[in-house]
C-alpha cells in the first residue's frame, strides 16, 4: 500500500493498486464505492451553428422536448425527495425545464434550421436579456434560465447532467470543493461519502457532510487524478482515501464501522459525565426537518439554528409569515425544550443575495451576521418579530443569539430588542473581542455560544476555508483552547451557561476537554449526538478538568490532542 502525505500530486499512471490519500478527517465512519463527480460548465454549441434541412426539423423538435422533459421529470423527482428551500429551488428549475414560451421560442428557432442544441442556447439567450433588461427581482431569473439551458444542452449532447449527480449505485462523492446550493437534493442512500480536494475541518462541505452523517475527508491533495467509476474508500476516522482497495479488507472496515456506530445507537440523553454532571448535547439544524431529526437522535434541544441556510438563492428577504412559518416548524420539535436560534448569519461564506453586499473587497470581515442590520435594521426587527410570533404560535421560549458581533454596545443592544419581544438574549462568540471582554458581555445577555469555526479563523487570521490554512484552523490550537476557556470562566463567575456551536463540539474527545473547561452545553450536528453523549458518559467531570488543563498547557494541537487523550483513556 502505498501512501502520500496531504497535498501530494499522483500522475494517474503512477497510481498503483491502493494508493491511499489523506487529509484532515471531519466527519467519522467508513463506506466504499465507486467514485462520481460533479459535472462541471456544460459546453455550450453556438447559436448560430449549421442549418438543419427541413425534412429533419420535427425530429429536432422532437429531439428538443424529449430532453426537455427528461430534464424536468429528474428535477421534480429531487424535489419531491426534498425539503424546504432545496425542493423549491429544484422544482422551479423543473417547472422552467416546461415552460411553454420558452418551447415555443425554441421551436420557433428549429423551424428556422437551427439544431435543438442551437436554439436551446439561442432562445435562452433571448430571455436572459429580456430578464436582464427587466432589472431587480427578474433579472435573478436569468440564473435559473441559463441554468435550464445547461441541463437540456447537456441532456441533448449527452454531457453528464451539471451539479451534484444522484447515482443508481452508492457511490463516493468526490469534488474540489461543494457549494451549500451545489447540495441542495444530496441523497445519502446515493452518495454515501464525501471527500474534497480544498475546505477545512469548518469548510461548508465539512458541515453539510456532518449533517448529512456522510463519512467525509477534506483537504485531500492528489484527488484530482483518481479516475471517475474507480473503487475507493473514505475513513472519516483516519482522514484517508484508498484507491482501489482489497474488496475483503474494504467490507471488513466497512463492516467494523458500522458495528462501531451501532454501538453508539444506545445513546438516548440526556447528556451527563460518569458522575451525573450535566452537560446539555443539543443539534445544529436548519429547519423543522433537521430538527425533527435532531429529536429522533436524542439531541435535548437545538443549540444552533442556522438561520440563513433556509433562504440560500432567494433575492427578497422572506416575509415575517414565512419566516415565522419556518421557526414555528424547529420549535413544535422539541416542545417544552430548548432551542437557540441565531438570527441571520449573511455575508462571507454565506451570501444572501438580499442582505449580502456584492462588492466587498474583504467579506469575512466586512458586513457580515448581525452587521447586515447596519445598512438595513429591518432586516434584524423583522426577522425578531417573526421568531415572536412562532414562539407565541408554538409556545416556546427561544433563546434568540446574534451572530458575529464584536463590541458590547451591539451586544447590550441586541439583548433590548430581544428582551422588549419577550424572548431569551445572548450571542456568539466568534471574534476574539467578545471572548477577551466575556464578562462585560455577560452583564448584558444572559448566555453566550462559542463559535469555534470563526473564532480560530478570527484568532488565527486564517480563512477557514483554506486547505493551505487547516492546521491554523485546527480547533485544539493553544490560542484557541485558551479563549474558549477564558469564556467558560465568565461564564461560571457570571453564572450563566456559556455553550459551544462550533464543529468542535462534534469532536468527542474536544467536547470532554470543553466541559472540563466549564462548558455547559455542547451543539453539534445530530449525527454527531449520540457520539459526544456516550464519550462523555465514559468520564468523571474531574477527568475532564484534568484533560482540559493538560490540553491548554500544550504547545500544539497535535500534543494537546494526544495528552488529553492520554487522561482520558485512563479515566
Ligand atoms: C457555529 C458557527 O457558525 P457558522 O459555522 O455557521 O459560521 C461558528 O462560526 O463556529
Ligand atoms: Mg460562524
Amino acid at each position: 500500500m502505498s501512501s502520500t502525505p496531504t497535498g501530494t500530486r499522483i500522475p494517474p499512471d503512477v497510481l498503483t493498486e491502493a494508493t491511499v490519500f489523506t487529509g484532515t478527517p471531519v466527519v467519522p465512519g467508513v463506506a466504499a464505492g465507486p467514485v462520481v463527480r460533479p459535472v462541471g460548465s456544460v459546453e455550450l454549441p453556438p447559436a448560430d451553428g449549421p442549418v438543419v434541412p427541413e425534412a429533419q426539423r420535427a425530429a429536432e423538435k422532437e429531439r428538443f422536448t424529449t430532453a426537455a422533459d427528461a430534464v424536468a421529470e429528474r428535477l421534480a423527482a429531487r424535489a419531491a425527495a426534498a425539503t424546504g428551500v432545496s425542493a423549491e429551488v429544484l422544482n422551479t428549475t423543473a417547472q422552467l425545464a416546461r415552460d411553454r414560451g420558452l418551447l415555443s421560442a425554441v421551436e420557433q428557432r428549429i423551424g428556422d434550421g437551427s439544431s435543438a442544441e442551437a436554439a436551446t442556447v439561442g432562445a435562452a439567450a433571448q430571455f436572459v436579456d429580456l430578464f436582464v433588461s427587466l432589472g431587480g427581482v427578474m433579472a435573478e431569473r436569468a440564473t435559473d434560465v441559463r441554468d435550464v439551458r445547461d441541463r437540456i444542452v447537456a441532456e441533448l449532447t449527452g454531457q453528464g447532467e451539471p451539479g451534484v449527480p444522484a447515482p443508481e449505485t452508492p457511490s463516493v462523492l468526490l469534488a474540489d470543493d461543494l457549494a451549500p446550493a451545489d447540495t441542495a437534493g444530496l441523497d445519502p442512500t446515493r452518495i454515501v461519502a464525501l471527500a474534497t480536494r480544498l475546505g477545512g475541518a469548518t469548510s461548508h462541505t465539512a458541515i453539510i457532510a456532518r449533517q448529512l452523517g456522510l463519512p467525509c475527508v477534506v483537504g485531500v491533495g492528489g484527488l484530482s487524478e483518481v479516475p471517475e467509476g474507480a473503487m475507493v474508500l473514505v475513513d472519516g476516522e483516519q482522514g484517508t482515501v484508498t484507491v482501489d482497495p482489497d474488496p475483503e479488507e474494504a467490507r471488513a472496515r466497512v463492516a467494523a464501522a458500522q458495528e462501531a456506530a451501532a454501538a453508539l445507537a444506545g445513546y438516548r440523553g440526556p447528556g451527563t459525565t460518569r458522575d451525573g454532571h450535566r452537560v446539555q448535547v443539543l443539534a445544529n439544524v436548519q429547519d423543522g426537518a433537521g430538527a425533527r431529526g435532531a429529536a429522533a437522535a436524542h439531541a435535548e434541544g437545538v443549540g444552533l439554528l442556522r438561520t440563513e441556510l433556509a433562504f440560500f438563492g432567494r433575492t427578497e428577504e422572506p416575509t415575517v409569515e414565512e419566516q415565522a412559518e419556518i421557526y414555528a416548524g424547529v420549535f413544535a420539535a422539541f416542545p417544552g425544550g430548548k432551542v437557540v436560534l441565531r438570527t441571520l448569519d449573511a455575508g462571507s461564506d454565506k451570501p444572501l443575495p438580499f442582505a449580502t453586499p456584492p462588492d466587498e473587497a474583504n467579506p469575512a470581515l466586512g458586513v457580515r451576521g448581525l452587521r447586515t442590520a447596519r445598512r438595513d435594521p429591518g432586516l434584524l426587527t423583522h426577522q425578531l418579530d417573526a421568531v415572536a410570533q412562532a414562539a407565541r404560535s408554538t409556545g416556546a421560549a427561544p433563546w434568540v443569539m446574534a451572530p458575529m458581533v464584536a463590541t458590547v454596545a451591539e451586544a447590550a443592544e441586541f439583548a433590548a430588542q430581544v428582551r422588549e419581544r419577550g424572548m431569551v438574549p445572548g450571542v456568539m462568540v466568534e471574534v476574539p473581542s467578545v471572548a477577551v471582554l466575556a464578562d462585560r458581555f455577560l452583564e448584558h445577555l444572559d448566555f453566550l455560544s462559542i463559535g469555534t469555526n470563526d473564532l480560530s479563523q478570527y484568532t488565527l487570521a486564517a480563512d477557514r476555508l483554506s486547505a493551505d490554512l487547516a492546521d491554523l484552523t485546527d480547533p485544539w490550537q493553544p490560542a484557541l483552547l485558551a479563549l474558549v476557556a477564558a469564556t467558560a470562566a465568565a461564564g461560571q463567575r457570571a453564572g450563566k451557561p456559556v455553550g459551544v456551536c462550533g464543529e468542535a463540539a462534534a469532536d468527542p474527545l474536544l467536547a470532554c476537554v470543553l466541559v472540563g473547561m466549564g462548558i455547559s452545553s455542547l451543539s453539534c450536528a445530530a449525527s454527531s449526538v449520540a457520539g459526544v453523549g456516550a464519550r462523555l458518559a465514559t468520564v468523571d467531570l474531574a477527568t475532564c478538568q484534568r484533560a482540559a488543563e493538560v490540553a491548554l498547557a500544550a504547545a500544539d494541537p497535535q500534543s494537546a490532542r494526544a495528552a488529553a487523550r492520554e487522561v482520558l483513556a485512563a479515566g
